[in-house]
Formats: structure tokens, C-alpha cells, sequence
């Protein structure tokens, strides 16, 4: 029997207690304690980001992390209603080519050589239209669908304390390793044009109990930091750790792992463009997205992804500070903005823009 209302967490099984799961071991790192510069727990972020690049972020107990606690339930409750939508009404948000935000059906990505398509739909929300003062609203990049624009205020206010949790973890790593922590922020500004979006997934329940549908392929995040939400099982990162960019394939010898979902916690792991500019100091984790193991597995899974992305027209370089390794002898950075990154890991990834 599929579920009528889908995302009701309180109603979910446990993630199934079966030693045969191979299961990851991450950090859990308190934004509180992060927030008043409690030193230990830099420590244990900084040395999270330098082995596996992902870790637990416990959000109880201040206003950022009580905010994407809050926001992201309401936030899903919301994606719930949008996915049911006609697909005439999802179609008319489709990502175009060229676009970052937008709507992606399912099978519109392939997730191996083979051209096995996905199974999960996302809806990508741009920050930069939805954090937009009302009197503003003509200058978004697209015309949002009015469940969207009813929400706006939500998405705001979670859109702004993703985004400021993930920056004063940014700037603590840079701090960690001798980079000024304004080389960061000032390549991160709010208002200005980046690819930072709220994407919302969903997955639909498993089919084979044996063979796991990919909802989200095999990947590294290509901005700089991701906060993301989750109810269920599904997540998997690489045994490996790795710090090439790259789809679609792991490049190492290793296994996958599930990251159990831990409420009140957002998972949060650094992507691609933190590599570029550390210089391979810190690592960005290869994961994919598979339907929830066991019973939790009947279940649609959803997730509320913030993506941290730098400003569209900043060079992914390696910066300055005594503990970034300096490039080898000869080699300069390629000189790619953000921008053209992005869209090149997008395409990469196996997006395909086309209308059918
Ligand atoms: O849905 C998830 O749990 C993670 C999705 C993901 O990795 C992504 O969208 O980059
Ligand atoms: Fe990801």
C-alpha cells in the first residue's frame, strides 16, 4: 500500500539494526558549541573536513540551527505538495540549459556508463531570488509557482541561516589553515550572484529489494559547502577518501557506506570548490543517494539540500595561507569562475536538458 501523506517522519521505522549494513562513522559537531568559537570543536570539525569531509551537525540550541531544524520539516511538507503537482505544472519550472534552478524529472540523469537513468525528481529554489526583498520580486530569474511563492518568507529565513551556518564553518577551516577568513566570506556574499540553491528531492520507495534503484548518482558537491537534511535512509558516501572532483564512477578501490539519518541533525559535508581553494587540504566526499534499507525503504525518501556555492564570477584557485600546500612546480590553477564549473560538473553529472 503506498502512503497516502508521504512525508510524515514521525511515522517512519528506525534505520534497520543489521550488522550486514556497512555503516559510516561520522562526527557529531554541535553549531552551538561552534558558534560560541568553543575550540574543541573547531578541532573536531577541522579535522572532519581534513579526512572524510562530512560530518553530523547537531542544530538544537540557537536560532540558526533551530531554523533549518523548524524550516526544513516545513520546507518538506511543502516539497510534498509540489511534487504531486500535474506534471504539466512541474514541466513548466524544467531546468533549462544553461539554468542551475528549476525542476529535473525523473530519468532526466544517467548515473553510470551504461546510461542507467535515475530515479529521484529534484526542484532547484535559487537564493538568489527567494532572499529578494518583495519590492523586488520583478528582478527574480523565473517566475516561480505560487506554493513556492507562499513560502517565501520560509525560504528566506532558511536560505539565509544555511547559508550563514555554512560560511562560519567555511571561515573557521580557512582560519584553520592560515588563510584569512575574508578570502572566504568575500567570495561568498549573500546578495550576490551565486549558485547556492535549496533543492528539494524525492525518491520514490524501493523496487528491488536486492539491486538498488541510483536516485542520486554517484557525485562530489560542486560548490563549496552543503547542509543537508534527511528522514530516511539512502545516503551512501565512498569508503575511500578523495579529494578528485569528478562523476560518475569512483576512482579509488573501496566500498559504500550508509550514512544513518540522525534527527536534529543536518548532515553536512564540503564540496569541490573547498578542495580547489585549500589545495586538496580539506576533502570533498563522494556519495549517491539509494533507496532507504529495509522497511524504511516503502517509503518515499525526501531530502532539503542548501547548497553553498561561490559567487558565480570568482576563480577557483588556491588561496594563500601557510597550511594550504602550494601547487607543484609549473602548475598554475585553470582560471574557472564558478559559474563555468558548475555548469561543467552539472553536465558532467549526466543532466540531459532536453524537452522529452
Ligand atoms: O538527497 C540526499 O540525501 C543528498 C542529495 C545529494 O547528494 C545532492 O543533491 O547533491
Ligand atoms: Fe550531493
Amino acid at each position: 500500500m503506498p502512503h497516502a501523506t508521504e512525508f510524515t517522519p514521525n511515522d517512519y521505522p528506525p534505520f534497520p539494526n543489521d550488522p550486514s549494513l556497512k555503516t559510516v562513522e561520522l562526527q557529531t559537531i554541535s553549531l552551538t558549541k561552534l558558534l560560541s568559537e568553543d575550540a574543541s570543536e573547531q578541532d573536531r570539525v577541522f579535522e572532519a573536513c581534513k579526512t572524510r569531509g562530512f560530518f553530523y551537525l547537531e542544530l538544537a540550541g540557537c536560532e540558526s540551527g533551530e531554523t533549518i531544524l523548524k524550516g526544513a520539516d516545513e520546507i518538506c511538507a511543502m516539497a510534498e505538495e509540489f511534487f504531486k503537482l500535474p506534471m504539466e505544472q512541474k514541466e513548466e519550472q524544467r531546468m533549462k540549459e544553461g539554468q542551475l534552478d528549476g525542476y529535473k524529472r525523473v530519468g532526466a540523469t544517467v548515473t553510470d556508463s551504461s546510461g542507467t537513468k535515475d530515479t529521484a525528481e529534484f526542484f532547484n529554489i535559487a537564493k538568489n531570488d527567494l532572499t529578494l526583498p518583495a519590492s523586488q520580486s520583478d528582478k527574480m530569474s523565473r517566475s516561480w509557482p505560487p506554493l513556492i511563492m507562499s513560502h517565501q518568507p520560509l525560504l528566506n529565513a532558511y536560505m539565509r541561516a544555511a547559508h550563514a551556518t555554512g560560511l562560519h564553518i567555511l571561515a573557521l577551516l580557512a582560519a584553520r589553515l592560515g588563510i584569512q577568513p575574508e578570502d572566504i566570506t568575500s567570495r561568498h556574499r549573500l546578495e550576490h550572484r551565486s549558485g547556492d540553491l535549496v533543492r528539494l528531492t524525492r525518491g520514490p520507495p524501493r523496487a528491488d529489494p536486492k539491486m538498488p534503484e541510483i536516485q542520486t548518482p554517484s557525485h562530489t558537491d560542486f560548490g563549496s559547502i552543503t547542509v543537508l537534511m534527511n528522514w530516511l535512509g539512502g545516503l551512501q558516501v565512498w569508503s575511500e577518501s578523495a579529494r578528485k572532483a569528478g562523476p560518475l564512477e569512483p576512482d579509488s578501490e573501496g566500498e559504500w557506506l550508509w550514512v544513518k539519518p540522525k534527527r536534529g541533525h543536518a548532515v553536512v559535508n564540503l564540496g569541490d570548490a573547498m578542495v580547489r581553494f585549500t589545495n586538496g587540504a580539506v576533502c570533498s566526499g563522494r556519495h549517491r543517494v539509494v533507496p532507504a534499507p529495509g522497511e524504511q525503504g516503502t517509503w518515499p525518501r525526501f531530502s532539503v539540500v542548501y547548497f553553498v556555492r561561490p559567487e558565480d564570477e570568482c576563480i577557483l584557485g588556491r588561496l594563500e595561507g601557510e597550511g594550504v600546500p602550494p601547487l607543484p612546480e609549473g602548475e598554475v590553477d585553470e582560471g574557472l569562475t564558478a559559474r563555468e564549473w558548475i555548469m561543467r560538473q552539472a553536465k558532467g553529472l549526466g543532466t540531459q536538458f532536453t524537452d522529452n
